[in-house]
């Protein structure tokens, strides 16, 4: 019985992706907290149980140390008291039955995830502000605005002195660095890109309108690892390094290359930090309101023309209401169209016109611009390895934060964001075959002057994860080998790991070999 409830127990945690000390809740479907045990009747599509994961043990050592006591054995004695007292009085206290009541509930305040935050058991929240919380969406997501005066003081001291050329011609390359650039003069090389493209005399932005249409942007993009301001930076400067590459200037109108620039500035405002599939399975309020139809990029969309409601923000207030019409337009199409679930539709439109490209047909340049702005989106890997590699580690570390918050509230977990599952070069390897190089590759197809601009170093940084994942899984097999051939042997400490997996690394990293598409 025992060996059959272990197994009950081991298949239960199996399919909640829980771990070994996450404590699991199944209810019936009346919603009763019932036990898992080998003579649970069998559910039907009807019926259906609900198992729920909560990450807090809370008979765990970690707990009882960093509370002071041990809410278990406390437990057991309320339990052994309540018995003496039933057997030498007859019946239990109402105190007895008081005591209980606070114990349950303070026992149930330490399971929700709210509280786990302070017991410190999943993260360290002394670690400062560069590094959020997994519990970021419900405290310190937003900028302050202590952080954005500075901010835009800083910006608006500096927007009166002249950009260099040289900065200038640098900015309209791939290989920009963003690392090297703080906020505020990121928002001054936003204004270069504005003026450079000459938006602020075709259309007769006035400066301060642009600043604080660049400043209210700014202050909406949250402080989380990956969907912040400098992505939104990156986005709009590799968008801008598109048009020059390929002289867009010479095809298109200048209404549709502001609507390419302004979409890549709003792509992503307000994102939290956790994706579409998250927003649906959370029932969050961003889905309930788009009924669960590219939940984010309709929000990223509305903030936009929110920001742009108020006169002193709208760039376009001296545009006719037919060019205000056709940008705004444009920009909701562009948003919407950074939705990854459509990358497939986008792409596949873009393939069946490409043969017969002509920058004369609206329908044709509505689709080149989607892919401008999806080939921008997902480009850090077109960019020089010391540039792209730091945003793959703010990927992965909003990807963990997202599927930590899906395992601790009890929602399918998103495997490409799992902790457990997903390594750098497997998280590379995958993406850059089969989602970016597909895509950018059709974009070279209509300009083959990209070819060196964005393929080559993707097609790098391909080769260099896929050694990276060999070298990875040999250090994996010569670790399972050295186990089974010496079980008494004692472990490696974790410097001693690092050490055999950094040589395994370098030594496939002296040669790495190209990889095939
Ligand atoms: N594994 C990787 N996924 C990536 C990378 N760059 C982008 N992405 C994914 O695409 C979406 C882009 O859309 P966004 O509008 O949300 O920015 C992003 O969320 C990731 O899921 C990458 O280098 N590797
Ligand atoms: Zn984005």
């Amino acid at each position: 019985m025992q060996l059959f409830n272990s197994i009950i127990d081991y298949l239960f945690r199996s399919a909640a992706e829980a771990g070994p000390h996450d404590i699991l809740k199944l209810y019936n479907p009346k919603g009763n907290i019932i036990n898992i045990s080998p003579r649970l009747e069998p559910n039907t599509p009807t019926s259906c149980y609900k198992l729920e994961v909560v990450a807090a043990d809370c008979s765990s050592v970690e707990l009882a140390v960093s509370l002071g006591f041990d809410l278990s054995s406390m437990e057991k004695r309320l339990q052994g008291l309540e018995k003496k007292i039933l057997t030498d009085a007859g019946e239990t206290p109402a105190v007895v039955y008081e005591m209980k009541r606070q114990v349950e509930s303070f026992r149930e305040k330490l399971e929700s995830v709210e509280h786990l935050s302070w017991l410190g058991l999943f993260k360290d929240l002394s670690e400062g502000t560069q590094k959020p919380s997994p519990f970021y969406h419900k405290t310190t997501l937003r900028k302050t605005r202590e952080e954005c005066e500075h901010v835009r003081e800083k910006f608006l001291q500096m927007s009166t002195l002249e950009v260099s050329e040289e900065v200038r011609q640098y900015l309209k390359t791939p290989t920009f660095d963003n690392w090297q650039w703080e906020d505020a003069e990121i928002m001054v090389l936003l204004q270069v890109m504005y003026s450079d493209l000459d938006f602020i005399a075709t259309f007769n932005i006035e400066p301060e309108v642009l600043q604080q249409f660049l400043y209210e942007v700014y202050k909406r993009y949250n402080n989380i690892p990956f969907h912040n301001f400098k992505h939104c930076f990156c986005v709009t400067q590799m968008m801008y390094g598109l048009i020059w590459l390929t002289d867009l200037k010479s095809k298109i109108d200048s209404i549709d290359l502001l609507i390419m620039l302004t979409s890549a500035v709003c792509h992503d405002l307000d994102h939290t930090g956790y994706n579409n599939a998250y927003q649906i399975n959370a029932r969050t309020e961003l889905a309930l309101r788009y009924n669960d139809i590219s939940p984010l990029e309709n929000h990223h969309c509305a903030v936009a023309f929110e920001i742009l409601e108020k006169n002193e923000n709208n760039i376009f207030r001296n545009l006719t209401s037919e060019q205000y019409k056709r940008i705004r337009e444009g920009i909701i199409k562009c948003i919407l169209a950074t939705d990854m679930t459509r990358h497939n539709e986008i792409l596949n439109r873009f393939k069946s016109i490409l043969p017969v490209f002509d920058f004369g047909n609206k329908d044709h340049r509505d689709v080149l611009m989607m892919i401008t702005i999806k080939v921008s989106d997902i480009s850090n890997e077109a960019r020089p390895m010391d540039v792209a590699e730091p945003w793959l580690d703010c990927l992965l570390q909003e990807f963990y934060n997202q599927s930590d918050m899906e395992k601790l509230e009890g929602l399918p977990v998103t495997p490409f964001m799992d902790r457990e599952k997903v390594t750098k070069p497997s998280s590379q390897t995958g993406f850059i075959g089969f989602v970016l190089l597909p895509l950018f590759i059709e974009l070279a197809n209509l300009f083959p002057c990209l070819e060196q601009h964005i393929i080559d170093p993707v097609k790098k940084a391909l080769a260099y994860y896929t050694e990276m994942e060999k070298a990875l899984e040999k250090e994996k097999l010569n670790r399972a080998q050295a186990d089974k051939t010496a079980p008494a042997k004692t472990k490696d400490t974790p410097q001693q790991n690092q050490q055999n997996t950094a040589d395994s690394l370098s030594e496939a990293m002296v040669a790495p070999k190209p990889a095939t598409f």
